[in-house]
């Protein structure tokens, strides 16, 4: 995407297009498999222990290709390394080669049927980024055996039966997949190695050059990110000495009943930390006077009914609304939204705001057209994302996580942020951003409302919608990772400021 920078994640028919390109450039296909598989030899080096035994299995197409250069190498440089050919003699014309390179040095493949708890590391170079159906046979009894030797395996671009697109294990078994403890792969890195279960089943992944220029990699993505502050550092709100907390922005949050007040707090101070200028809390007269004992620097103004709420819209200076976290699921929650979108103010839809929308998502689509451009955030997580997508044909059932969050924010003309372990950001542009740094003490009650808070105070500071999400988003796991363990929500928004240090002054990044 022109403009764009940030590291590009590529789906396998992207990445082969990048092969394609590489190699009518004059780099011979032969030479691209030699670097992948140099690779791999230096990754297992660092793997088995020096007097180890080595299993490569390789299968029959340019994965199992990889695998025979590794094998070869690492047996020139003296270590006890066995090939197995399950799936017979390669189909390409590089695999062919690399396997005759490796059986002209060294001859006859192990074996189906060895002891594998004779090695100390399998190579698994089966099926890469050309798997394109669940493992069966001899492909599926071998991943089930590896699995259960509990052996070191290194993986050869995707552990084999895992799709590099979607992360989900073909024919969604577990099981049918390798289960590796490192994955190298080649160019770029693939959006299954990110999404679960597909991270979990990498182990550690790296990606190596093997002589793809960078502007090939950026000509064949399609707009899918890592998410990392390369994404969107250039559009982060510096703070600067002329402004004023009126330049930084004001948040408007609508609170829910006085028995519901934590979460909107949470949001309305994780806004502030984020940098917004000012916080204001809406709520009816009751739950004013609960947020009144707890509140210092956000503030409160008194709003019953959606009508009092659009009043307060009318002071310009509420430049972004948060609307969901406690908020009460109904018709008055769905008013308000309505409100703060006809009234053009950057909006974060999250919790109750989102279901009260449930199987309407075309209703807010045609308000967010209405509205007339700023940009509309909304933070399901699964269930709410079902909740509001489930009966549209074409987003749940769209494929891998990006796909849904894709096809939910070009139906709804929002940024989708569809929460998780393996949040994935969308726009309705096309672009995606997947995230991996959210720790696992993460998901504890409140967090959600903290993200709203977070991505709310980046847009009131005119961040554009989907750079806010995502930054939000990467925050929000930088900030539980920099707590630890033992993490509860209120502790997310005091950690904030330590990750913006680090972000903002170039300390080096957790
Ligand atoms: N020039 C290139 O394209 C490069 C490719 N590289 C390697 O090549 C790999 C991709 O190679 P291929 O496209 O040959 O594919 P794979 O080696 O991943 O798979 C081989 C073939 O198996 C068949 N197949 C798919 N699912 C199957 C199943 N469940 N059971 C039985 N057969 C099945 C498919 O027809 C597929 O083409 C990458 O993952 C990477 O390791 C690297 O060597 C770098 C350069
Ligand atoms: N296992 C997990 N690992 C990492 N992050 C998680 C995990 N589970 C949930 N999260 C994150 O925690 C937050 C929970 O949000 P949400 O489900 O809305 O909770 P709540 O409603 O309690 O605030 C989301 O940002 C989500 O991405
Ligand atoms: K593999």
């Amino acid at each position: 995407m022109a403009g764009q920078s940030g590291e590009y994640l590529l789906r396998a028919s992207w990445m082969a297009e990048a092969d394609r390109i590489t190699i009518a450039s004059g780099v011979p296909g032969y030479e691209l498999m030699l670097r992948a598989g140099r690779g791999v030899a230096a990754a297992a080096r660092r793997m088995a222990a020096p007097g180890a035994r080595i299993l490569v299995i390789c299968g029959a197409g340019n994965n199992g290709g990889d695998g025979y250069v590794a094998a070869r190498l690492l047996q020139a440089e003296g270590r006890d390394v066995d090939v197995m050919a399950p799936l017979g003699p390669a189909t390409t014309a590089d695999a062919g080669q690399a396997a005759a390179d490796w059986a002209h040095a060294h001859g006859a493949a192990v074996a189906v049927d060895v002891d594998l708890a004779s090695y100390g590391l399998v190579i698994d170079a089966l099926f890469g980024a050309g798997l394109n159906r669940p493992l069966e046979g001899v492909a599926l009894d071998l991943a089930q055996r590896i699995n259960a030797a509990a052996l070191p395996v290194l993986a050869v671009d995707v552990p084999s039966g895992l799709s590099a697109d979607s992360g989900q294990v073909l024919g969604a078994a577990m099981g049918a997949s390798v289960s590796a403890t490192a994955t190298v792969t080649f160019a770029a890195r693939k959006p299954g190695h990110l999404l679960l279960p597909g991270r979990a089943l990498c182990g550690a992944v790296t990606c190596i050059d093997i002589g793809i220029a960078p502007g090939t990699i950026a000509s064949v993505g399609r707009g899918m990110f890592y998410n990392s502050p390369d994404l969107w550092l250039t559009r982060f709100p510096a703070p600067s000495l002329e402004a004023h907390k009126y330049r930084r922005g004001h948040v408007l949050c609508g609170s829910g009943g006085p028995l519901s007040t934590g979460a909107i707090r949470l949001a309305a101070r994780s806004a502030l930390r984020v940098g917004a200028g000012l916080a204001t809390i809406a709520a009816g007269p009751d739950a004013c006077r609960v947020h009144a004992a707890h509140l210092t620097a956000v503030m409160i103004r008194e709003a019953e009914g959606a009508g009092d709420f659009a009043r307060l819209l009318d002071d310009v200076r509420f430049n972004a609304v948060i609307l969901g976290p406690a908020g009460g699921v109904g018709p008055e929650l769905a008013a308000r939204v309505e409100e703060a979108i006809l009234r053009g103010r950057a909006l974060v839809i999250d919790a109750d705001a989102i279901s009260s929308f449930a199987g309407a998502p075309e209703r807010m689509a045609a308000l967010i057209v209405a509205g007339g451009g700023a940009p509309v955030v909304m933070t399901p997580h699964d269930g709410e994302f079902a909740r509001l997508f489930g009966k549209v044909a074409g987003v749940m059932d769209a494929g891998a996580k990006y796909e849904r969050a894709l096809a939910a924010a070009r139906l709804a003309g929002a940024i989708v942020v569809l929460k998780g372990a393996d949040t994935v950001i969308a726009a309705p542009d096309g672009r995606v951003a997947i995230n991996d740094n959210a720790p696992p003490w993460l998901g504890t009650a409140g967090s959600g409302d903290v993200l709203s808070g977070l991505v709310g105070g980046l847009l009131a500071q005119g961040m554009p919608g989907f750079e806010a999400a995502a930054a939000a988003v990467w925050i929000h796991g930088a900030a539980a990772r920099t707590f630890g363990p033992g993490l509860i929500s209120e502790d997310l928004p005091e950690q904030v400021p330590a990750v913006l240090r680090r972000l903002l002054q170039q300390e080096p990044l957790a």
